[in-house]
């Protein structure tokens, strides 16, 4: 069956309206259109219905003797938060517009109804079931395939890092993450997230340095329609995708100085102007930031605000790289291979001795996320654990027994293919760059998008090498 012809989901409903003519009606027509309903006459009897077994949707009377609607979604909502509701009512008041925004009621339906409005209602709310049950399904899968905040590593330097996390999470400062690109600053973000009081409420992120300098205000702020040349729809932005949560705002160095400002005004008043709006929205949005730029060095060329700076930087927490805490990489490694593995018994030695000595003695200019390319290449290689040193890419064998770092491009002596050359030449840019991946994508002649989607992904070439 296609997407159009498929029966719209059969909802459990509640009716409760206290007009008898009302009651049988629906008592009626609601079966007739798909739907299980049980009629009460009243508030109290809705609130005792309630009691006993859960609706997906409720269709309830504002004004009823002795408890109104508002009462009965209360009620339910207690229990069951995901319970819709639509309101009936008379005619549109303050009272049933605070309800609606109070207990994110669906829609309010005025008296008398049309049969055909309520229809599409319930359409429209088995299609809203239908899309949060995906997006928990999706949630899932995500939180499975990228591991939940977890951050592995049992070193010193990471237990300070957690420790850091734990105190700053609850309260609600803006945090700063300093440290090199794939060190984790992306998953300390979500830790942090994941360990306040916000962590119910949405994790958005956003890379600064990936989006297009005249995108970047829009995607944060959002636009009203016609705003500018291809705004056709008005959009909100992040900041109100992320209202009641945290906003991580990646790569915060290369936020342009026009954006900077407006930023920092958003901060001090913690409201938003979307694009081409003449009018401003109150936003509650926990900020962090992270970057592996020098910020302060950006201050002094006159590069980045130093009010911004101070605004962002309530709190810091600086990652080490993975060459400084070398005993974590067996640790992560097994844990990166399980994302792939995820039915390898715990029991089960993943990597040989000489896989992991190989490993320690790599210089890791990438980080954890070099090393997770690294696992995944071992992974699609090793038909019977555990991994052996001539499942890592070639690099690995072509290393200098003396030191573990990658060999100059010229160096290399055996054939390599081209995604390794490719993954090497950005390494090496990135080096000469100081981590700086708007510098080293010119550098290479690449766009910053292309640059970090190399980066991200597991790349073809090391699968098939
Ligand atoms: N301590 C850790 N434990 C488990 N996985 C980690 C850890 N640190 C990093 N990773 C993994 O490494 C990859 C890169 O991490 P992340 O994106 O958080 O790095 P980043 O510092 O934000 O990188 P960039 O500066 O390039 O944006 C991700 O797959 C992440 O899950």
């Amino acid at each position: 069956m296609t997407e159009d012809t498929k029966q719209p989901e059969s909802l459990k409903i509640l009716f409760a309206d206290d007009e008898k003519s009302l009651q049988k009606l629906m008592g009626l027509e609601l079966p007739r259109l798909g739907h299980t309903v049980t009629v009460c006459p009243d508030g109290v009897t809705a609130i005792a219905a309630i009691e006993k077994e859960d609706f997906d949707c409720l269709l309830v009377d504002l004004d009823m003797p002795g408890k109104g609607g508002i009462d009965v979604i209360k009620k339910a909502k207690e229990t069951r938060p995901d319970t819709e509701a639509i309101i009936l009512t008379g005619k549109s008041s303050t009272e049933s517009a605070i309800a609606a925004v109070e207990f994110k009621v669906f829609a309010y339906l005025t008296k008398p109804c049309r049969l055909m409005e309520l229809k599409t209602l319930l359409e429209g709310v088995a299609k809203k079931r239908e899309q949060d049950r995906r997006i928990k399904a999706l949630t899932s899968r995500l939180d499975r395939i990228e591991g939940k905040s977890k951050l592995i590593g049992d070193s010193g330097a990471m237990e300070i890092v957690n420790k850091m996390i734990a105190k700053v999470a609850p309260s609600n400062s803006a945090v700063l993450i300093r440290g090199e690109t794939g060190t984790g600053k992306e998953l300390v973000a979500k830790a942090i997230h994941d360990q306040s009081l916000r962590h119910a409420q949405p994790f958005v992120a956003v890379n600064c340095g990936a989006l297009p300098e005249n995108l970047i205000e829009s995607e944060l702020f959002g636009h009203r329609k016609g705003a500018f040349t291809g705004a056709e729809e008005t959009r909100i932005g992040l900041f109100e995708v992320a209202h009641g949560g945290s906003l991580f705002l990646d790569e915060i160095g290369e936020l342009p100085k026009a954006l900077q400002a407006k930023l920092l005004r958003v901060l001090e008043t913690g409201e938003i102007r979307r694009v081409g709006e003449n009018s401003s929205i109150k936003v509650d949005v926990r900020i962090i930031s992270a970057t592996h730029r020098h910020i302060e060095d950006m201050v002094q060329d006159g590069d980045f605000r130093e009010d911004l700076m101070f605004r962002i930087n309530t709190f810091e927490i600086q990652l080490p790289p993975l060459r400084e805490r070398t005993e974590d990489i067996p640790l992560l490694a097994e844990h990166i291979s399980r994302r792939f593995w995820p039915t390898i018994p715990m029991t089960h030695t993943v990597f040989a001795t000489e896989t992991i000595h190989a490993l320690k003695s790599h210089s890791w200019p990438g980080n954890v996320r070099e090393l997770a390319n690294v696992v995944e290449h071992a992974t699609i290689l090793c038909e019977e654990l555990p991994i052996q040193p001539q499942h890592l890419p070639r690099r690995f064998s072509e290393q200098s027994p003396s030191g573990g770092d990658r060999p100059e491009l010229r160096a290399v002596s055996g054939p390599m293919s081209l995604r390794e050359l490719e993954m090497q030449a950005i390494h090496e840019a990135l080096d000469r760059h100081d981590g700086n991946k708007p510098q080293a994508a010119e550098e290479l002649g690449i766009s910053l998008k292309t640059l970090y989607n190399k980066l991200n992904q597991a790349t073809a070439g090391e699968k098939t090498a």
